[in-house]
């Protein structure tokens, strides 16, 4: 393998004190592996070959499997760059090879995503693995183009291109119809006259046409938006410079790794990409989604606000959505100065919206001087908001000592050890403590609940249940309580997005 401290640099050189943020999983997070990936190692072609090879044989993976993967790391990459609703066009270029078959497997999976792919596949194989995957596409009613079929401008027709023409093997010139495919790749401008978005280009393992090793030599070949090497970069891709280089292939054994000292990083969660090198340069004034949701009107909806409420939190549950539970809170201090941060929802009922912390926090000081506060959640893969406001109370001792005792100890001396929001001369302090006490409190103690340590409950008075909808015009609506006949009924209206 090829190490090279440039475009990536080698992972010692980019693991912070304290990782970024940004881009971990909880998954991730104590991994020594780099937080926003990083590859230093780049394979050469005889090396690829050499890898593919142990893979097929000693390792006993067989070509379909790994295509599958490929292809869905392909697809995956995809999807979390160009969303369905606005980049749905995909023309599938595939060549001879396995390149070509990571290219018809990827269409396939783009399709189930939400996307319309079509597919040139002008030089085709008998091989029983390459027609089974026409087939499964011919039975998705996918339509296969030809090359006289396809326009001069791939734009006109298509929001994507899938260049999976050729990978590893290539070599020399490429020879009809491939070349001149390529250089219609070639000839995508960005924008043209009229200031159209031009269709994007998407690599499979290696831009078509580049050196595997040396890249594009002269400058003339394909630059495409996006690059998905497959198992770890080739050398010819250290000549990328998209904007969006992705790795595929989750299935690299530790002899493989070992044996290449390939040092990639780590897959977030359940994810079949990870994206390496540089981060993308983003507009921040241009990121932007536009939500699709269902209807959300006034006869679907319950009467009681806390069963809407209920609802929309099992959809979240079942959307498997991370920490569901996870609300901002916001509070005021006499003043009316406003503060906010997460904490978790702890229980709901129709007595209220309940949370737990230390009374002596700001957040504590601040609901004993000014007793009201709003709670938000945002359930982003729902296109989901709720807000709801009213007067907070502490819960009763006995219900907070309960919750605390249910927690897992180390969070018990966790809450006996913060002094929380006081100012901490370094993190040593807290181990330190937090050691002391586990010691006193071995297995079997009752850990006291902290007097200051306890929960909080809002009563709602608001509820507003928001959801994305096109070009801004959003659902909003609205529960309040109104008095009828001496008694308190909630009311319904719905608000402009
Ligand atoms: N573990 C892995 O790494 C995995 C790898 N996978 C994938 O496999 C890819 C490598 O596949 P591959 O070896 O089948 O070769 P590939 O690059 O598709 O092309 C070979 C074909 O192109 C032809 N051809 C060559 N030069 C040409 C030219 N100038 N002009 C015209 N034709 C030319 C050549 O014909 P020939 O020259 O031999 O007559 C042959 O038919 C790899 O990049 C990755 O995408 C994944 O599926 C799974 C896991
Ligand atoms: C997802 C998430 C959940 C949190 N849950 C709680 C919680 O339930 N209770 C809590 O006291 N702090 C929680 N925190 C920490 C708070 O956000 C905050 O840092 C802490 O309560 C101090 O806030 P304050 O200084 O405004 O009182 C959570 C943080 C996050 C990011
Ligand atoms: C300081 C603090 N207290 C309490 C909680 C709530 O956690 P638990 O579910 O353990 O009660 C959290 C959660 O992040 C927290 O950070
Ligand atoms: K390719």
């Amino acid at each position: 393998t090829h190490n090279s401290p440039s475009p990536f640099l080698p992972f010692h050189n980019h693991f912070p004190v304290f990782p970024s943020p940004l881009q971990y999983s909880r998954a991730t997070f104590f991994s020594t592996t780099s937080i926003r990936g990083m590859a230093d190692t780049y394979l050469s072609a005889k090396e690829a070959a050499e890898i593919d090879q142990l893979l097929m044989g000693p390792l006993g993976f067989s070509v379909d499997q790994l295509m599958e993967l490929a292809g869905l790391s392909v697809a995956t990459s995809i999807a979390e760059v160009y969303k369905p609703s606005e980049y749905k066009r995909v023309l599938a270029i595939c060549g001879p090879g396995n390149n070509g078959g990571d290219g018809l497997v990827a269409a396939r999976h783009l399709y189930h995503f939400g996307y319309k792919p079509c597919i040139c596949y002008p030089k085709r194989t008998s091989n029983s693995l390459y027609t089974g995957l026409v087939t499964q596409l011919e039975s998705l009613a996918i339509p296969f183009l030809s090359v006289e079929d396809i326009p001069e401008d791939l734009s006109r027709d298509f929001d994507i291109v899938v260049d999976a023409m050729f990978g590893f093997s290539f070599h020399g010139a490429p020879r009809p119809p491939f070349d001149d495919l390529i250089q219609r790749l070639v000839s995508l401008n960005k924008y043209d006259q009229t200031h159209q978005r031009s269709a994007v280009i998407l690599s499979v393992d290696i831009p078509s046409g580049w050196h595997v090793e040396e890249g594009d030599i002269d400058g003339t070949g394909i630059k495409p938006d996006i690059l998905v090497s497959l198992t770890a970069p080739k050398l010819g891709a250290k000549k990328f410079c998209g904007p969006h280089h992705f790795l595929g292939g989750r299935f690299i054994p530790p002899p493989i790794a070992e044996k290449y000292n390939l040092n990639l990083p780590s897959y977030p969660g359940t994810s079949m990409c990870v994206r390496i090198g540089k981060p993308p340069k983003i507009d921040v004034s241009a990121l932007r989604e536009n939500y699709i949701s269902p209807d959300f009107v006034e006869d679907q909806i319950e009467d009681d606000p806390i069963d809407q409420f209920r609802k929309w939190f099992d959809d979240a549950l079942a959307a498997a959505l991370h920490e569901p539970n996870a609300m901002a809170l916001s509070t005021a201090d006499k003043n009316g100065k406003p503060s906010s941060r997460m904490v978790l929802l702890k229980g709901f009922d129709k007595d209220g919206f309940v949370w737990y912390t230390n009374y002596d926090s700001k957040k504590g000081h601040e609901i004993s001087e000014n007793p009201r506060a709003a709670i938000l959640f945002y359930w982003g893969g729902l296109n989901r908001q709720v807000r709801i406001e009213g007067p907070v109370k502490k819960v009763s001792n006995m219900e907070s000592e309960q919750y605390f005792h249910s927690r897992p100890r180390g969070s018990q001396i966790g809450a006996i050890v913060s002094k929380q929001s006081t100012v901490v001369p370094g993190r040593h302090i807290l181990h330190q403590e937090y050691e002391e006490l586990e010691a006193k409190f071995s297995e079997g103690i009752l850990i006291p609940k902290p007097e200051h340590w306890g929960g909080y409950r809002l009563e709602p008075e608001m509820f507003e249940f928001w959801q994305g909808q096109p070009s801004r015009l959003h659902d909003r609506l609205q529960y309040s309580l109104q008095e009828v006949d001496g008694r308190q009924e909630w009311s319904v209206v719905r608000l402009a997005p």
